[in-house]
């Protein structure tokens, strides 16, 4: 039996894939295997004890401690594309509302409630909310994965121009990104081209303020600038700057912080992009079945932090091995596997970055299986060995 630990709401469609007799699920376990969380900030809290596996039911893991995890060879899971669409159409309603002066000129008819006309006083009034259109304008699109390549393909439909940046695209996002989106090399090429920018590209150390005093200064006079991804991509101080100098005229933002509230031309959602009853469920279901198919077999699909590993069940014992991503581990692995006469009918060896792991199926298991375990972690640079019958 796992416990699981839920940190936020998780849709129960989604925890129903996690069946009762083999998962608890208790949003105060203290001592958890596995824990499903949306945002919450782990950075503040101790990893359990018997921590196996993380899954985020969404896309960002800026609030994990990955490095901690890895360390202690816990893979961190995510859902990729699970809640694209939620936000792409969140993004689109964020490229009106830049344009088109529709929540202010919205607030103020309410303030008309005591007017003698109101029909009067809307048409001598509405010139003040008058915003651009959006065809035929360029947006650019920063981070072309599975937002960004949902975004772009939209705002063609809308007919406007689209310029994408990503150094690191990968196939499956060009596969479906359309040729119509031109390339930008560089930052500051799609930044001083575009009338919209939308940003798209995961919160780290490289990516904090992407949009510096620097990056302003390139950027084309009059931008609306989209933030759907995560605050810490924009230095506040330097957008403030931006937007008092004209670069920026409108800078609409998911994320919202004390010292963003109250700027003319600033609009803040509540962190909306994924909230929708379809993509809450498809995030929960994912990051449900992930860990439900690594506490079980020990098969990793969509880690942030370690390599992909899937051997079907065949109902065999099988040993997964999580260590450093060094030479010499399958022969000293080998070797303990020797030493306790085990036979190997499958072993897989994958590895990401300084972690490796390793799936072996074995024919036979020996009698102390205990000291198999403890012959294992003997090893320098082991980080995790689990038995699963
Ligand atoms: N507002 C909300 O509720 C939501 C926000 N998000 C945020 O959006 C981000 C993107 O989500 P997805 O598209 O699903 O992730 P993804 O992983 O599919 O795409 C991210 C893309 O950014 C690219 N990238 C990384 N560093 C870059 C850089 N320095 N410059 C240009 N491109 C770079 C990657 O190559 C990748 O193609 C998430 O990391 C999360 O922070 C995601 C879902 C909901
Ligand atoms: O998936 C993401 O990265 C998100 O930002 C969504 O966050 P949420 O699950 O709504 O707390």
């Amino acid at each position: 039996m796992y416990t699981i630990r839920t940190l936020n709401n998780i849709s129960q469609t989604g925890l129903g894939k996690l069946p009762p007799a083999e998962f608890t699920i208790d949003p105060e376990a203290a001592n958890p295997e596995g824990i499903i969380l949306r945002s919450f900030d782990m950075h503040q809290m101790e990893l359990p004890e018997n921590l196996l596996g993380v899954a985020r039911a969404g896309a960002g893991t800026n609030n994990i401690p990955i490095d901690k995890c890895s360390e202690r060879g816990i893979p961190v899971f995510n859902t990729p594309g699970a809640n694209a669409n939620a936000v792409k159409e969140l993004v689109l309603a964020g490229l009106l509302v830049s344009s088109r002066r529709i929540i202010d000129g919205a607030a103020w008819v309410q303030s008309l409630k005591d007017n003698e006309d109101v029909e009067k006083a809307v048409e001598a009034g509405k010139k003040q909310f008058t915003g651009p259109e959006i065809a035929g304008k360029t947006l650019g699109v920063i981070g072309l994965g599975a937002i960004g390549v949902q975004v772009a393909n939209a705002a063609l439909d809308l007919n406007m121009n689209v310029i994408g940046y990503d150094p690191f695209l990968t196939l499956e996002s060009a596969w479906h990104l359309s040729a119509s989106v031109d390339k930008a090399e560089t930052l500051e090429e799609l930044v001083s081209q575009s009338d919209y920018i939308t940003i798209h590209i995961p919160l780290n150390d490289k990516t904090r303020h992407t949009f510096n005093q620097e990056l302003f200064a390139a950027t084309k006079k009059g931008a609306r600038l989209l933030n759907f991804a995560r605050g810490g991509l924009v230095d506040h101080e330097a957008l403030k700057d931006a937007i008092e100098k004209g670069i920026i005229a409108r800078y609409i933002t998911d994320f919202p912080t004390a010292e963003l509230l109250g700027i003319e031309n600033v609009i803040v959602t509540p962190h909306l992009g994924a909230s929708t009853p379809e993509s809450e469920e498809n995030c929960a279901e994912m990051a449900a079945v992930e860990l439900r198919e690594y506490l079980r077999y020990g098969n990793i699909r969509n880690s942030v932090n370690f390599p992909g590993c899937i051997v079907p069940y065949s109902g065999k014992p099988r040993i997964a091995i999580s260590h450093s991503n060094i030479v010499n581990m399958i022969g000293q692995l080998g070797a303990v596997f020797t030493k306790h006469h085990i036979n190997i009918d499958k072993m897989v060896n994958n590895s990401k970055g300084e972690l490796a792991y390793n799936i072996i199926v074995c024919d036979n298991l020996p009698e102390d299986e205990n000291q198999l375990i403890q012959d294992l972690y003997a090893i320098p640079s082991v980080r995790r060995v689990r038995l699963l019958k």
